[in-house]
């Protein structure tokens, strides 16, 4: 079984206005309220992908039991904990030409509760996936990532690690069988900026990780497609999929949960197919991509390669 674990998750508001101007009143040409947070959204494509998981983390308040019951709705098993107080996030995403995000802080999670789902983690066992995915709230210990997975050491759970900075960095010697980094993520981590077409660049940079513990690195470049660093030493590049963006948001978690299920269908080649093919069909859909607008485009891609 897959377990997808968001420490932070989200509603996210998404507001289309023509022109924005700071400091007065602007007025949205429209609006939507969406799910969100990085492991529900895996979840959420996994489904569409017809592979099962549950997704774990924390809720709070009338938002995050919306949350919940917009998750159940969607056929994604649930196993939140629920927090005493605070609400749940919502993240604003606005779109005027460019996209523009404000997310939010989060609610406290006192120690009790971050106890409860580490003894929900405790219940993985041999060839379960684990997969954890952005960032935490503020009042979370920094080293979270690293004693979720010290927990499982010995246990033959496979780790995936979508994070930024320090977070993913020092979970890394737990030997993760997936990351992936943007190109702005992995130049964090190289210390220097990495140019989108620079693959040389990129693929060394991708390669130090794994010198550090990671064993497939899937670097995704947005509308420059993606290259992956795979555990056994090849580098496989891939274009990404033509057409119009309309909302990327989402796009990342859509690659890793296209990776997953191409991966378990057909190794590293087919992994890298169906997340771009994921990846894309969510940028060019209003929300997450459905079945339908993955396959459409998972065929796009394929009839390119010949
Ligand atoms: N504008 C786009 N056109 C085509 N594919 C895209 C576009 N944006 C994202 N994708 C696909 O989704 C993947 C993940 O997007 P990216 O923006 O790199 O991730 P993140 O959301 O984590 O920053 C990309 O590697 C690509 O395959
Ligand atoms: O946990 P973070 O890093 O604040 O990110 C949360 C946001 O990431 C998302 O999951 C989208 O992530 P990606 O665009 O990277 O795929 C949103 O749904 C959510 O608002």
């Amino acid at each position: 079984m897959i377990y997808t674990v968001t420490f932070n998750p989200a509603l996210d508001y998404l507001m289309r206005i023509q022109s924005f101007v700071p400091g007065k009143t602007n007025r949205a040409d429209a609006e939507e309220l969406q799910v969100g947070g990085k492991g529900i959204n895996v979840s959420l494509v996994l489904r569409q992908l017809g592979v099962e998981s549950v997704a774990l983390g924390f809720l709070a308040g009338y938002t995050g039991e919306l949350l919940r019951q917009w998750v159940e709705s969607l056929g994604v098993q649930t196993g939140f904990v629920t927090l005493p107080a605070g609400m749940t996030r919502v993240n604003v995403k606005l779109k005027n030409g460019v996209e523009t995000e404000i997310n939010g802080r989060g609610p406290d999670i006192p120690p009790a509760a971050l106890e409860a789902l580490f003894a929900k983690l405790d219940g993985l066992t041999e060839g379960d996936t684990l997969v954890l995915a952005g960032s935490i709230p503020a009042t979370l210990p920094p080293d979270v990532y690293e004693r979720a997975l010290a927990r499982l050491e010995g246990k033959g759970v496979r780790y995936v690690v979508d994070a930024t900075g320090p977070l993913l960095e020092n979970v890394l010697p737990f030997r993760p069988f997936l990351i992936k980094p943007n190109h702005h993520e992995l130049g964090e981590l190289a210390g220097k900026e990495l140019d989108p077409g620079d693959t040389a660049a990129l693929v060394s940079a991708a390669q130090a990780l794994q010198k550090k513990g990671a064993r497939n690195v899937l670097v995704s470049l947005a509308g420059d497609g993606a290259l992956l660093v795979a555990e056994d030493g090849q580098v496989l590049a891939q274009a990404a999929a033509h057409g119009t963006l309309r909302n990327s948001v989402g796009a990342g978690d859509s690659m890793v949960a296209g990776f997953l299920a191409g991966y378990a269908r057909g190794g590293c080649a087919e992994a890298l197919r169906l997340g771009t093919a994921a990846g894309g069909a969510t940028a060019f859909s209003p929300r997450l991509a459905t079945k339908e607008e993955i396959e459409t485009v998972y065929r796009q891609i394929t009839e390119t390669k010949g």
